[in-house]
């Protein structure tokens, strides 16, 4: 599929993310119409060339056209959703009467629906049926991207083709954009790493040492590769950008929002003040994973130990406690007297 036919798309969502995707595409030689739902914020950014509440500092691609115009999206064959995960399902629905038949829905949200344990690829089946869900992820932080340094993300969609051809249209020398077909897992990949990044911040936090960052990290994916393969997702991609790759990023820098929100939380902030108010989608779906998790007895001690700090049930000292305290087992399976973290 020629990366021509994308010559036009469209991005929906004003924050850091969307900002920075809309750079990269136009780096990869799209026109990107940029949508914000604050028609001020759209205007100044259409006068500035910058977006000075979510990404200061950093020049808007002439090619990016600021708008809040929803009806702007109407040309775009492939509209990417740039907005926090609790917010897709309203944002979808605003656009699906704008979208054009059988454009791709691009999800760029990492999370999973709390108030109905929708994944982002469900929610897009539900309120845009007219159009073909894809999803990208994978290790990169907006600043990263929108500075155009070097990034290497997934975009997976059911239709092989398409995957392929939205990969080329994204992708520049400095975004580099790998395409594939398992789209549960690149999703679950991004939503449960946020969670698992919020453990590793407490950790980091409290003064545990890199050797529990690692721990951590590890057996956070460990459990992370348990419920995605539960739910389908292969585990190639588990090991790829979007699984490994962004757990490994996201766990080891205060760049990242989760890491830094648990980060707080392990200097002792209460969690109302916790990440400075910044979005921290781990907070939002630790509590959805936990319990989907228990549904499906998939064994994730760390989601569940965040679900509960977060939830006021256990203190950060007696989560961490209960982490290491758990019976011993083997490293892979379900052998008893075997020793890790599991
Ligand atoms: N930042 C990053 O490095 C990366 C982020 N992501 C993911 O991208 C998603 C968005 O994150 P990010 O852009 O960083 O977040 P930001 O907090 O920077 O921005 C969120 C944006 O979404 C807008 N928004 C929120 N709710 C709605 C709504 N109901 N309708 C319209 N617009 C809405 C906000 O608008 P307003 O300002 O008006 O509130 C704001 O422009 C998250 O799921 C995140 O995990 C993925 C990879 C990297
Ligand atoms: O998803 C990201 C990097 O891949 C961004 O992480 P944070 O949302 O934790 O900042």
């Amino acid at each position: 599929m020629p990366r021509e036919r994308f010559g036009s798309i469209a991005v929906l969502g004003g924050g850091a993310w969307g900002t920075a995707l809309a750079n990269a595409a136009a780096r990869g030689g799209r026109r990107v119409t940029l949508w914000a739902r604050d028609a001020g914020q759209a205007q100044e950014m259409a006068a500035t060339r910058e977006n000075a509440t979510r990404l200061p500092g950093v020049r808007l691609a002439d090619s990016v056209a600021p708008t809040a115009d929803i009806a702007a999206i109407a040309e775009a064959r492939a509209v990417l959703l740039a907005v926090p995960a609790q917010s897709l399902r309203a944002v979808a629905s605003l656009a699906a009467a704008h979208m054009r038949q059988g454009a791709a829905a691009v999800i760029c949200a990492k999370g999973i629906e709390r108030d109905t344990g929708r994944f982002m690829s469900e929610i897009v089946a539900e309120t845009l049926p007219h159009a073909v869900p894809a999803v990208l992820s994978g290790p990169s932080f907006a600043a990263d991207v929108a500075r155009g340094l070097p990034t290497a993300v997934v975009l997976a969609c059911a239709d092989a083709a398409l995957a392929q051809g939205l990969a080329a249209a994204l992708s520049s020398p400095s975004f580099r954009v790998y395409h594939g077909d398992d789209v549960r897992g690149v999703e679950i990949g991004g939503a449960a790493k946020n969670v698992l990044a919020i453990a590793a911040g407490i950790a980091a936090g409290m003064g545990l040492g890199e050797s529990a960052k690692a721990a951590l990290t590890t057996r956070g994916f460990a459990e992370l590769s348990r419920f995605a393969r539960v739910h389908g997702a292969r585990p190639e991609t588990l090991m790829g950008l979007s699984g490994l790759g962004d757990l490994i990023l996201t766990c080891g820098s205060l760049q990242s929002r989760n890491f830094a929100f648990g980060h707080d939380l392990g200097r002792g902030a209460p969690v109302a003040a916790a990440g400075g108010g910044k979005l921290a989608e781990g907070a939002f779906t630790a509590r959805v994973l936990a319990g989907m998790a228990a549904e499906r007895s998939v064994d994730m001690p760390i989601a569940q130990a965040v679900d509960a700090v977060l939830e006021g049930r256990l203190s950060i000292r007696a989560a961490m406690d209960a982490l290491m305290t758990r019976p011993l087992r083997a490293e892979h399976g379900d052998a008893p007297f075997s020793a890790g973290l599991d």
